[in-house]
This record gives C-alpha cells, structure tokens and sequence, in this order.
C-alpha cells in the first residue's frame, strides 16, 4: 500500500454524531434543536454521522446481503443485467467503470444502480425523462427486489425528514423542500471495494476524490473503514470510519447552489486498505427533476449575487453522468 494515502492523515473525531430522534418529535422546540446541530456540521466539514435514524437494521442487513450474494455471482451473470443495457442507467457497472476523479484512474469498484421502478408506459418514462424508467433485476437472487425495494422506500422516507431538518437549520419554514420532495429521483447504489491492491497504479483508488451532484446522501457501511473526507480547514483527509447504527451524511452540490456557498458539498474519496472486501450502500436523494434549484431567501447578504445560475435538478444530474462516464 503506498504510503501516501495514510501522509494526510488527520488523526481526530472532527466528524459530529447528531441524534435526529428530535425530527420524529411533536414538539417543535425538539425539531429546531436538531436543525442548529446539522446547522454548525453543515457549515463545518459538511460531513456527519447520524444515528436514531429509524432504519430497522433487519432491513440493512437484508440489503447487504443481497449486495454481496450479487457482486459474487460468475461475471456472465452480472453481464446480464450491464447498465449498459438501460437507458435509465440501472443495473449493474462493472470494475473500473467510472472514474469519479478528472485525470486519476478508473475507480476500483463495481457498484448496482436501483432507482424508483417506471414502466415503458409511465408518463415521465414516454417523455424521456433522465433516469426514468425499469430497473434490471437479477434472477440469480432471490431476495434482491424486495430487500431494495423496501429499502428504498424507507430511504425515501427518512431523507425528506432530514431535508425538513434541513429547511429548519436555514432558518426556513420545515416545509420549504416540500417541492423539492415531489416524485423524487433517487438512487440506491451498492458498492463492492476490492481490498486496495499491493501494487496500485499512481494515484489508484476505490473511489476518486469528488463532490456528490445531488441533495443529500445518506452513506451504510459495512465494518470497512475507506471512506475519508477532504479537511480544507486542516489541510487532510479526515477518515470516516464506521460507527455502528449510523448513517454518515453528506450535502451534494445543490447544496452550494441553494446557500450561496454558506453550506458546502465536501470533497470525499475511498481508499480500501482494509485488506477486505468492503461493502457500501450510499443512497443518493435527488429530489424533484423538475424543481428549479436557487438561491435560497436568507442565504444573500445585502448587495450579494448570487454565483450560481437557477437551475433544474435534471439538468443537474445529466451534467454529472456526463462528466464520470466516458
Ligand atoms: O463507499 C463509500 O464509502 C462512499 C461512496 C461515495 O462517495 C459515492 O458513491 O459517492
Ligand atoms: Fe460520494
């Protein structure tokens, strides 16, 4: 393993663990209290942990089951349900497929793309909507379906309770996203890490060092540290280790656009040196294709412009399958 990954170190629990019970509460003084938590972690490193969550960790084991029963099925099997066969972009993408890092090389990792399921006949799918349309399952795993789609919904679920505690760390109505939330895109992505070659090209890792392009996403790991995020203030890579019965969450790029840059998408990489497989689970919440993202009302100091065009959340997310896939 070469020794660069581990010089940037940065030896200290900077990551908050914010307890989000409070958003369930009926007590809107509670409500606030967690909006002011994921106010100064927003404003920090743009990274933390949540735990009280809600996800029954059944179902989370079920999931991960399901990712490691696929990603060990014979290659001929897994060709079968290629992304390359969808024009939603489900299903799965092999080993070296993306390179999330401009001018690293690809990302050693295959990974499962699984979104809301729309027929052909579907209105958004016949209108061409990016992104819409079937997922591809695999017959090989029985379970696969139902453990996703469950997981999926309660995913769903979870993440726009987290963009009300968003709304209210604003200092915004809690129902400000409501539009936001509408027929949301989403993705469940599963991730399978081959533990870091001995002998890695230069600069050779699990994931490229990116932002994520969408609203929030919402991180399960297995007992596999890799997962390490950009310190500006520290100048190194904090590393986001697992902590059992939490979710690391971190903002994707409309977060920048919405705030003016007061709340940052934070740059992330991982490096598996665990000697293990490593397996994640990132659900990526990208709300509403339709939903103009803008400049949120409070996030302008008088005379500020704002630096980001208004743009739509669609627009948005072609530019990142544009940018990652050659
Ligand atoms: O696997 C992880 O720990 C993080 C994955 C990630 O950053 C991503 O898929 O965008
Ligand atoms: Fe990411």
């Amino acid at each position: 393993m070469s020794t660069d990954f581990d010089a940037l170190r940065v030896d200290q629990d900077a990551l908050p663990i914010i307890d989000i019970s409070g958003l369930r509460s009926p007590r809107a003084a509670e409500r606030r209290a967690v909006g002011l938590a994921l106010r100064a972690a927003c404003t920090d490193k743009g990274f933390f942990y949540i735990r009280e969550h809600g996800i029954d960790p059944a179902l989370q084991a079920r999931v991960f089951e399901a990712s490691r029963a696929f990603f060990a099925l014979p290659m001929e099997h897994k060709r079968q349900v290629d992304m390359a066969n969808s024009p939603a972009n489900r299903g799965y993408d092999p080993l070296r497929g993306q390179t999330l890092e401009a001018g690293a090389p690809p990302d050693l990792k295959e990974s499962y793309y699984i979104g809301e399921e729309r027929g052909p006949d579907d209105p958004k799918v016949r209108a061409g909507k990016f992104n819409h349309g079937p997922n591809q399952w695999p017959a090989q795993v029985p379970d696969f379906r139902p453990a996703i789609e469950a997981y999926y919904q309660a995913m769903t679920a979870l993440s726009e309770r987290i963009m009300a505690g968003l709304a209210l760390s604003l200092d915004l109505q809690e129902d400000f996203f409501a539009d936001f939330c509408v027929e949301p895109q989403a993705i469940v992505r599963l991730l399978h890490y081959p533990p870091q070659p001995a002998n890695p090209a230069p600069n050779e890792k699990g994931c490229g060092a990116h932002t994520d392009f969408g609203g929030i996403t919402l991180l399960l790991q297995d007992d596999n540290a890799g997962l390490q995020v950009w310190d500006e203030a520290g100048g190194g890579w904090l590393h986001a280790d697992p902590i059992p019965g939490t979710y690391v969450v971190n903002l994707g790029d409309m977060i920048a656009r919405w705030t003016n840059d007061r709340y940052r998408s934070t740059v992330h990489r991982v490096v598996n040196i665990s000697g293990h497989e490593r397996y994640s689970v990132p659900f990526f919440y990208s709300g509403n294709p339709d939903h103009e993202v803008r400049c949120l009302p409070g996030c302008l100091a008088p005379g500020e412009q704002p630096k980001y065009p208004p743009v739509t959340v669609e627009q948005h997310l072609m530019e990142m399958y544009r940018r990652t896939y050659a």
